[in-house]
């Protein structure tokens, strides 16, 4: 395709063609043909009627913290970094609406001025709002679901450039499958959600045995605090309980000693990288690091702090990593852990695992966490991985990447754990990397709501603009679409190769195709009715000017500005 385009004059095109995309953990990279930050509505439209017309697919990347390749394109990246502002913020109701490329962080900063805050939070708040919602993200807590149960509407740029408002009574079915998106819908361009007041946080960290961890999981661990997670440390058949309540005590910081800050974080880092070399001392890592961070017995030390909830809830996350996480149903939590463990440390028969642990060493923690979207009383998600009719639980097997560099035994433990939760009926988390299922497969695992997610999908985007290789084999397109010949945009995968630049140790980079990407007087019409959606905006009459032939046409340069 020329690399003319149409373009309103009056409305800025900002887009760059040198930006090189990566994951936050440096997993995966990619050159997306045009890299675009726009700042209005009017600029996203207009942004997607050119790539309509320019037969390109889109993908809208948040802060890049998801850490497979489903953000990766060599088409149009749009990131709305500068599309960010606070619109509305009712103190009283705690209803608050925002541009959707705000990241978690700026949101907190700016509700504590109006005293409210997220009722929930994951272990970092670095994430755009929007990409939050798209992928599921949780927190642990069985007080609450998927933090995007605090949503109250969405308002979606879609393939044709509409602008569409959803909400539980306004298109709700757009609404459910916009809930966990995968991006590819639109671009979710506005949020309006329900913030609760500000509170503060009584937390306490200590360690326990496995034993101990098993035997209270049905008396109190998960319920006697709203907030908790358990790192699992498998060799040493202990864990990290961290659990918090809320509290009116004055604040009170963690205890900080000479190890636990960045002395502890490069030993541990280093101690890594040299179990790239030596897997079998990774049992004595585990044993020497957690306990000089967290006692070597349980019990034996206490970490306990008094935080406002928008930090107090987050975690240092510490280095580039592959994360591998499932949901399953909490009460199958108990055997799930014991067969893994048994797995890890040699036990075939508890475990029951056909493949052989033999040789192999992993990283911990494995983290355990937990949630419960069946008291929400709003639609769920069409692909919330959740339980609906009770509390769900979290398996996140960690494997760190030190210096950039992929561990070892990443095949072998993630082919063992993945066979597990199969087993178990769990779920992926849409997010991490998990390897692939095949459409098939999830399609089976959402049955009706995987078909009414797919419905919906097709309705509002027939020529797969936001679909990529990750959508397709992930999700069982072909059974909305006879085949991928009706998905014309749908970018396809065409290589993955080593990236030839110094620091990014093993980032692979996703090259994709450019198939589709010629230019059509014909795309695909929309099916989809949208009862209360808005009128065509500015941007979109000037579009239809264009379209008639009263368009100025530009070249786009690197700095394409104005
Ligand atoms: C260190 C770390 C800690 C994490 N902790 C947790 C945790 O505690 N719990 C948990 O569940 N997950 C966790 N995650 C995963 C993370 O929350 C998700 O991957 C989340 O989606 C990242 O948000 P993002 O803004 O970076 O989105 P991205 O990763 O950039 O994008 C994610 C998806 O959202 C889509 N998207 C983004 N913006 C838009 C938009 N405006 N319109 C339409 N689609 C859009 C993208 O196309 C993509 O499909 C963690 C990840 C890391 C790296
Ligand atoms: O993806 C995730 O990374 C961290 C673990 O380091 C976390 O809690 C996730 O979820």
């Amino acid at each position: 395709m020329d690399p003319f385009l149409l373009k309103d004059p009056a409305v800025p095109f900002r887009s760059s063609t040198d930006h090189l995309h990566h994951t936050w953990a440096k997993t995966f990279f990619s050159r997306p043909e045009l890299y675009i930050r726009p700042q209005t509505i009017p600029e996203i439209q207009q942004l997607v009627t050119l790539a309509r017309r320019c037969r390109r697919r889109i993908v809208t990347v948040g802060s890049g913290h998801s850490p497979s390749d489903l953000t990766c394109t060599s088409s149009w990246l749009v990131n709305l970094d500068d599309f960010n502002r606070i619109l509305n913020v009712d103190s009283e109701t705690g209803l608050v609406t925002v541009e959707a490329g705000i990241r978690l962080s700026e949101l907190g900063t700016q509700l504590e001025k109006h005293g409210l805050t997220l009722a929930n939070l994951g272990s970092i708040d670095s994430q755009s709002i929007a990409g939050v919602i798209a992928t599921g993200t949780h927190g642990s807590s069985l007080h609450h679901g998927l933090l995007s149960e605090c949503i109250e509407s969405l308002g979606l740029v879609l393939a044709n450039g509409q602008l569409v408002r959803c909400s539980p009574t306004n298109n709700p079915d757009l609404f459910r499958a916009g809930l966990v998106s995968l991006g590819a819908l639109g671009i979710v361009v506005e949020v309006t959600l329900k913030a609760t007041r500000t509170f503060n946080i009584a937390w306490r960290q200590e360690r326990y045995s496995l034993s101990r961890v098993l035997s209270e999981w049905t008396q109190g661990l998960w319920t006697d605090h709203e907030f908790v997670r358990v790192w699992w440390l498998p060799y040493e058949k202990g864990a990290i309980v961290w659990r918090a309540e809320k509290t009116d005590l004055p604040l009170r910081a963690p205890p900080r000693n000479f190890y636990g800050d960045s002395l502890g974080y490069h030993i541990y880092h280093n101690l890594l990288a040299l179990s790239s070399y030596v897997p079998r001392i990774l049992p004595w890592v585990e044993w020497f690091v957690f306990g000089m961070q967290y006692g070597f017995r349980p019990g034996s030390t206490v970490t306990e702090a008094v935080e406002p909830a928008r930090s107090g809830l987050l975690m240092n996350c510490l280095f580039s990593q592959f994360v591998n996480e499932w949901a399953l149903p909490l009460d199958k939590g108990p055997e799930a852990i014991l067969r893994l463990s048994a797995w890890l440390n040699g036990d075939l028969k508890t475990a029951q695992i056909p493949f052989s642990p033999k040789g192999l060493w992993v990283h911990c923690p494995v983290e355990v966490r937990v949630s419960d979207s069946s008291l929400n009383t709003k639609p769920r998600p069409f692909l919330d991985p959740t339980s609906r009719d009770g509390p769900t639980l979290y398996l996140n097997a960690t494997l760190y990447r030190p210096y950039l560099r992929d561990p070892p035994c990443r095949e072998r433990y993630y082919e063992a754990f993945e066979w597990l939760m199969r087993d178990m009926g769990a779920k992926p988390h849409w997010a991490k990397n998990f390897r692939t299922l095949g459409p098939s497969e999830l399609g089976n695992a959402y049955r009706e709501d995987m078909d009414s997610w797919l419905k919906v999908r097709q309705e509002v985007d027939p020529d797969g603009m936001f679909l990529g290789e990750w959508h397709r084999r992930n999700l069982p397109l072909t059974e909305a679409s006879d085949s991928d010949e009706r998905l014309p945009l749908l970018e396809r995968e065409q290589e993955r190769r080593k990236l030839n630049i110094s620091g990014v140790g093993d980032g692979i980079e996703w090259v994709g195709d450019r198939r589709g990407q010629v230019e059509s007087d014909h795309p695909t019409e929309m099916t989809y009715d949208f009862p209360e959606s808005s009128s065509p905006t500015a941007s979109e009459e000037s579009f239809d000017l264009l379209a008639k032939g009263e368009a100025s046409i530009l070249l786009p340069g690197p700095e394409m500005s104005n």
